[in-house]
C-alpha cells in the first residue's frame, strides 16, 4: 500500500532524526509514546522525552539486534535466578516474554561517569546503535563486543521486539521498530510514554491531549493500526 500522508511525514521525520508519536491502540495500553531514532539521539532529544513525555526512557531494539548481541528478556534473566525466592516469584507472568513483556536488561556505556544525564544516556543510545551497525552482518551472540562497551544494570533499559514482529505482538516496541525499518534507519528507537504532568490526573496522557501536543509541536502522530497496515503492505 502506498504511504499515507501521515506515514510519509513520520518516515521523513525519522530519516532526519526527529520525533514521532505512536499510540499502540485504545484496546491495548491506550498509551502514546514519543520516539527518536537511537542512532542520532541528542541530549536535547532526551530532555524532550523527559519533559514532554515523562515516563521511563527505553530503547526499543529489533529482534535482530538482540540476536546479534545475545541480549535476553528481563523475564528470562529473572527466571534464571533459581536460588532467589523473591525474584522467582516476581518473574512469574513475564517468563513468556515473546508474548507479553518486552522489557530487557538496562545498560550504560562503560566510558560514562554515572550514565544518568541526558548527555550520557544519549551517548549510550548512539553507541548501541553504532555498535549494532558494526556487527549487523556478524553471526549470532556477539556478547563480548557488547560487554566491552556496555555494562548492566544501567540508566536506560531495553525493550526487545518479538522475533515475529507485528504479526505476533503490536506493542510500542514492535510498532517503533517496524516504523524505523520502513524509514530505512537502524532498528533501535529511544522511547518514552507520555504522562500527565499537570492538574489532578496522574495517569497516562489521554489520547486527545497526546494528539493535541503532537499537532502543536508538528510531531507526526500515528496509531498502531496505521503502522501495521503500511508495513504489512511492504512485506
Ligand atoms: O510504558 C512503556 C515504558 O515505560 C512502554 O510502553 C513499554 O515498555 C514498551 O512496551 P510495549 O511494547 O509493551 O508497548
Amino acid at each position: 500500500m502506498p504511504p499515507s500522508s501521515i506515514i510519509r511525514q513520520a518516515l521523513e521525520a525519522l530519516a532526519s532524526g526527529k520525533c514521532v508519536a505512536i499510540l499502540d491502540s485504545e484496546s491495548r495500553e491506550g498509551e502514546t509514546d514519543l520516539f527518536f531514532p537511537a542512532a542520532t539521539t541528542t541530549p536535547g532529544a532526551l530532555r524532550t522525552l523527559r519533559t514532554q513525555a515523562g515516563g521511563e526512557l527505553y530503547i526499543a531494539i529489533g529482534s535482530e539486534v538482540a540476536t546479534t548481541f545475545g541480549l535476553p528478556y528481563m523475564g528470562q534473566v529473572l527466571a534464571m535466578a533459581h536460588s532467589h525466592p523473591v525474584l522467582q516469584c516476581s518473574a512469574k507472568g513475564t517468563v513468556m516474554c515473546q508474548g507479553s513483556c518486552s522489557v530487557g536488561i538496562s545498560l550504560d556505556h562503560r566510558s560514562l561517569k554515572t550514565g544518568a544525564s541526558d548527555v550520557e544516556r544519549s551517548y549510550t543510545c548512539r553507541r548501541l546503535a553504532g555498535l549494532w551497525g558494526e556487527h549487523s552482518c556478524a553471526s549470532n551472540g556477539n556478547g563480548e563486543a557488547f560487554g566491552r562497551e556496555f555494562h548492566a544494570p544501567g540508566h536506560i533499559f531495553l525493550c526487545v521486539e518479538n522475533s515475529l514482529g507485528l504479526r505476533a505482538r503490536q506493542g510500542h516496541t514492535e510498532l517503533s521498530v517496524a516504523l524505523a525499518k520502513a524509514a530505512g534507519i537502524s532498528p533501535l528507537m529511544v522511547g518514552c510514554v507520555m504522562l500527565c504532568n499537570e492538574g489532578d490526573d496522574f495517569g497516562a496522557l489521554p489520547l486527545q491531549d497526546a494528539r493535541f501536543w503532537a499537532e502543536k509541536h508538528q510531531v507526526p502522530f500515528l496509531a498502531g493500526q496505521e503502522i501495521f497496515d503500511f508495513t504489512n503492505g511492504l512485506a
